[in-house]
């Protein structure tokens, strides 16, 4: 069936792991203290806090003990919806301040214009909130690529590592999930995609296998006529 959307992964896919695990969740940890600490009673930042609560199981959680929660889950890298939600609005003042700018392979800036102009329509999915997705876009080396993009999938449309998220995905989308070709680093990811129907491919920047699955070392290789 022909590819009509193309649907990537950040970290380790359109970006490297080592501005994700070198810039943006250091900056993270760093700010994130202060961050709470001004904006705790505002009520974005309060159901967030509120949130880790919950799923930490500490309902009576102050927020020095919040924040001390969030700051584990960074280091453990932990994929949770309202860590991801604080960290983008914590990256959000770093990029309006010019202390970020987004990276992203040149690789994939040319192949995401080159499928854009041919109509393909282009979505992320990442487990980086729809604001961080937004802002390493919109903000990035090589200028704002937010127009390149039809939307934004977040955790809130499940784990990407389960099937059922992919489905909600292609359902959000309107389209077939086998109309979709997901790019991503990890075979979790892929295997979850390909599960739910979607055409996969793996991008092995490091080299590597992505097993049961086109493997390719970069966007230049991406021939999505192929899939
Ligand atoms: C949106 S940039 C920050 C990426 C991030 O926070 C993250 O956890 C990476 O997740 P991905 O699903 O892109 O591997
Ligand atoms: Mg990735």
């Amino acid at each position: 069936m022909t590819i009509k959307a193309i649907l990537t992964d950040i970290e380790g896919t359109t970006s490297a792991v080592s501005f994700v695990f070198d810039v943006l969740f250091p900056f993270a940890a760093k700010h994130l203290p202060d961050f709470v600490r001004t904006h705790a009673a505002e009520t974005a930042v309060a159901a967030q806090l509120q949130a880790v609560r919950t799923d930490s199981n500490e309902p009576a959680a102050d927020v020095e003990r919040v924040i001390e929660i969030l700051l584990q889950w960074i280091a453990e890298d932990r994929k949770a919806t309202p860590l991801k939600a604080l960290q983008g609005m914590v990256w959000a003042e770093g990029y309006q301040a010019g202390l970020l700018k987004g990276h992203v392979y040149p690789d994939a800036v040319e192949a995401l214009k080159r499928w854009h102009q041919d109509g393909y329509a282009l979505y992320v999915y990442s487990s980086g909130s729809i604001q961080a997705q937004k802002l390493i876009f919109g903000c990035s080396e090589a200028g704002d690529l937010t127009p390149l993009f039809s939307g934004y999938f977040d955790t809130t449309s499940g784990g990407k590592r389960e099937a059922q998220s992919y489905h909600t995905i292609a359902q959000a989308i309107g389209l077939p999930a086998e109309q979709i070709l997901f790019l991503s680093d990890i075979v979790e990811e892929l295997d979850a995609a390909q599960q739910a129907g979607m055409a996969t491919c793996g991008l092995v920047r490091q080299g590597g296998v992505l097993a049961g699955h086109s493997n390719v070392v970069s966007f230049a290789l991406i021939d999505v006529s192929q899939f």
